[in-house]
């Protein structure tokens, strides 16, 4: 190190410990601020009622009591608010504390004389008298030039328009526990020095934050504000999952009086997904925001009456059973079932039974039908036909809810309740008694309070059985959805446009699933796409922001669907078209291939520049893939990937010797990564006699360091030390290429392949000095 920068060093750690000190201060003034709104919190719950007059002889005075009531409420959740708030700041205040800041740029803005030192962190610090900044929120409009410019000419926007001026300074640290362990005067990109620290880290279990090193082309994704759909095509490894994370801190901190984090929404790929991101929000002061699986949803919706199979199973369809006579119609059936031309089908067949044809069910109790599907049919069709269908369904939900109460006044004297009165138990007679007393029933004569009593139990009786139908014409359940579905295969016949050759098969199949309520994951969009058809489902208002990640395997249709699912919302879509496995097993279209780009309410952003593997697993990797030469490893040197033949009775135990080998190599996380479920679990099987290891499955919802054995499909979107594929001979047909390739980007370090058979074809195109065989 230079005298000059030894200087620079001392000077910076000189400010790191100012800064510290005037943390430490306010930490102090804020926990003593908090005690006493903490004390008060208690104090007003502990005193509620003793504060409060209540008076409840006049009206007047209820009025009154009510008011009192309401101030105190409001006093306690001002109060509630306020510590909330302060024990927030104090978290972010520790945070600071450990490391204030990451960056440093030195601004001249034109027509100015003094130079601005901005210090970024991840969140904004006054100064003891709160004049000054002492670090910018790596948010601020001012931030976004370290982002986006090296020393030299920069701009950024602000509300009111653009300011210019010239940078003449650009420092990175790495600061811990409020010591700088790094520091760095950068060039033209961000910290390549800083890069190489972060990225040639072990891997994690969670993923980390990188407001640090955000990249040119990310911050222009994160803090994007014009597009109403911002579609994000970028190589595996290329930061799209950051980038959306620190795009949802972005929103948070640019909207925060009116965004908070249960307005946005994430759909993301699978459970194990949802843990794996869960910390970066938190980790830079923000709430998470709201989280599901796409499947997640479409369970919900359509209930337990249902078993909707979930794409992973579909994928292991796939995966296994090419030999299975129904394959073939399968796959025809998921590639037409993911189209708007499907969507459009049902569109079409539904305004149909708006005139006719719609399917109830009947209403029964105890075996007799009180309300049959004909008069319900009879009375929806007799209603004015300009209503559209889910406002006749209300109608009728309503008129069948009076039925139902006609119904349960007839019952009260028959037989059957007299039994079941003579069976109850004590505690319902007790019930019965209680309310008798509490509306003031009981009279001086007592053969009136027996027989007040006994018509009071046979209402019981009757209105609990009756409950059930209650609760399915609430929930419209008297619409047979199921044979509503069946009946648009069963009724649509060739020649419609744009049936898929195989529609008779198809159809035979979907019945003969449907029948059994097992809904393939391919009838799970369209099942509840009818069903809100018919029920009109009011839209998701509360959710301002959708995010998309791995939007490559979501179909055309269910990107319809889940526009019209959020209206008002803006989506942030993040994809690979190159790991698009699902479709790429069927051929099918998926919303990143499908999507009118030309509609200007759509942008899209191409990221090449990928970060997750050093470059020789990229270069390995992206030979696997067509254009995969646009792919643009940063540059961390590695060791090539490794290809080792064995015969299938000693492939276990070459994995076991590997994994040692990685283990004592320092590696942390280690995957094996098979190609589906049953390899996994076999496997597993046999590793965990000779070592600590974890089976991840569909359902895992997190995952450790060490040693992971974990099915190809599930490895989306996460990242390891070192990456053992169990046998790459296996993945052989083209429709596997995706597979193959993103198995092969989940590697950060090291990326071994063991072959049982030569390789796998789809090597074929690889260039034989891109890996090592061994
Ligand atoms: N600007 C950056 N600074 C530091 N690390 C980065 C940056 N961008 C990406 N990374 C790292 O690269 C790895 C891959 O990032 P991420 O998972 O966001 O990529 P992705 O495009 O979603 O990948 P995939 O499509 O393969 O799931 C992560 O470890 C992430 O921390």
């Amino acid at each position: 190190m230079s005298e000059r920068e030894s200087a620079a060093l001392l000077k910076e750690q000189e400010r790191v410990s100012t800064v510290v000190k005037v943390i430490d201060q306010k930490i102090k003034n804020l926990q003593k601020n908090t005690g006493t709104v903490r004390s008060d919190v208690i104090e007003i719950r502990k005193n509620f009622w003793e504060d409060v007059t209540v008076n409840m002889d006049e009206p007047d005075d209820i009025i009154e009591t009510a008011a009192s009531i309401k101030q105190q409420a409001e006093l306690l959740s001002e109060r509630e608010r306020t510590h909330i708030h302060m024990d927030k700041n104090l978290k972010t205040l520790a945070r600071l504390k450990y490391s204030p800041y990451f960056g440093r740029i030195d601004f001249l803005e034109e027509g100015e004389k003094q130079i601005d030192h901005v210090y970024l962190g991840i969140a904004s610090l006054m100064d003891e008298n709160d004049e000054n900044f002492l670090i910018y929120d790596w948010r601020a409009p001012i931030s976004s030039l370290y982002y986006d410019y090296s020393p030299g000419y920069a701009q950024y926007n602000i509300p009111e328009g653009t300011i210019e001026g010239e940078m003449t300074l650009k420092r990175q640290f790495i600061i811990r526990e409020s010591d700088i362990k790094a520091m760095f005067d950068t060039g033209v990109t961000i910290g390549d020095e800083m890069l190489q620290e972060v990225l040639g880290n072990n891997a994690s279990t969670q993923m980390k934050s990188i407001v640090a090193t955000i990249q040119r082309e990310q911050n222009e994704i994160i803090r994007n504000e014009r597009s109403k759909i911002l579609i994000v095509q970028g190589a595996a490894g290329s930061g799209k999952t950051s980038a959306a994370l620190q795009r949802v801190a972005y929103l948070l901190y640019r909207y925060r009086d009116t965004l908070n984090a249960e307005n946005i929404m994430l759909f993301s790929p699978n459970p194990l997904f949802n843990s794996y991101v869960s910390t970066v929000l938190p980790e830079l002061g923000e709430e998470n925001m709201q989280q599901s699986t796409f499947q997640e949803y479409l369970t919900e919706r359509l209930g337990i009456a249902y078993d909707v199979e979930d794409p992973f199973s579909q994928m292991e369809f796939l995966l296994s059973e090419e030999g299975e006579e129904t394959y073939q119609t399968r796959v025809e059936a998921i590639r037409f079932k993911a189209s708007i031309e499907f969507k459009n089908i049902i569109d079409h067949y539904v305004s149909k039974l708006s005139n006719q044809g719609l399917i109830f069910r009947d209403l029964s109790f105890r075996g007799h039908i009180i309300i049959s599907k004909k008069e319900i049919s009879d009375y929806f069709y007799g209603l004015e036909k300009s209503y559209s269908i889910p406002n006749r369904i209300q109608l009728v939900k309503e008129w069948l809810l009076k039925e139902l109460k006609r119904a349960v006044k007839r019952e009260r004297s028959r037989s059957w309740v007299e039994e079941e009165i003579q069976f109850l138990e004590k505690e319902d007679y007790m019930e019965a008694f209680k309310k008798l007393q509490e509306k003031n029933h009981f009279s001086d004569n007592t053969f009136d309070d027996f027989e007040r009593e006994q018509r009071l139990l046979a209402e019981m009786v009757v209105k609990e059985r009756f409950k059930p139908l209650f609760a399915r014409v609430k929930s419209l359940k008297f619409i047979d959805l199921t044979q509503l579905y069946l009946k648009l295969f069963k009724e649509t016949e060739q020649p419609v446009n744009g049936l898929p050759t195989y529609w008779p098969e198809i159809s035979q199949q979907t019945i003969d699933h449907i029948q059994h309520r097992l809904v393939p994951y391919e009838d799970a969009t369209p099942l509840v796409y009818l069903q809100d058809l018919l029920e009109g489902r009011k839209s998701n208002t509360a959710i301002r922001h959708i995010f998309i990640d791995e939007a490559q395997d979501y179909t055309p249709f269910q990107f319809a669907f889940i526009q019209r699912l959020f209206p008002y919302s803006k989506m942030t879509m993040l994809g690979d078209f190159n790991q698009a496995i699902f479709s790429g097993a069927t051929g099918s279209q998926t919303v990143l291939t499908d999507l009118d780009i030309s509609n200007e309410e759509v942008e899209t952003f191409v990221l090449t520049k990928t970060y997750r593997s050093t470059t020789e697993i990229v270069e390995f990797s992206s030979a696997l893939i067509k254009g995969g030469e646009k792919i643009e490893p940063f540059n961390r040197r590695g060791k090539k990937p490794t290809l080792s033949h064995v015969d299938q009775t000693q492939l276990n135990g070459a994995i076991l010797d590997s994994i040692k080998q990685y283990k004592l190599e320092g590696y942390q996380t280690i995957a094996v990564i098979c190609r589906t479920e049953e390899e996994s679990k076999a496997l597993f099987e046999e590793l965990k006699e000779a070592i600590p290891v974890h089976l991840i499955e569909k359902g895992t919802i997190s995952y450790e360091k060490g040693i992971n054995v974990i099915p190809s499909y599930l490895a989306k979107g996460i990242e390891f030390d070192a990456v053992i594929l169990y046998d790459c001979t296996r993945y052989e047909k083209e429709s596997e290429r995706k597979l193959f390739y993103t198995v092969c980007t989940r590697a950060m370090h090291v990326l071994h392949m063991f072959a049982t058979g030569e390789y796998s074809p789809l090597m074929a195109c690889v260039p034989k000095d891109f890996y090592d065989v061994i």
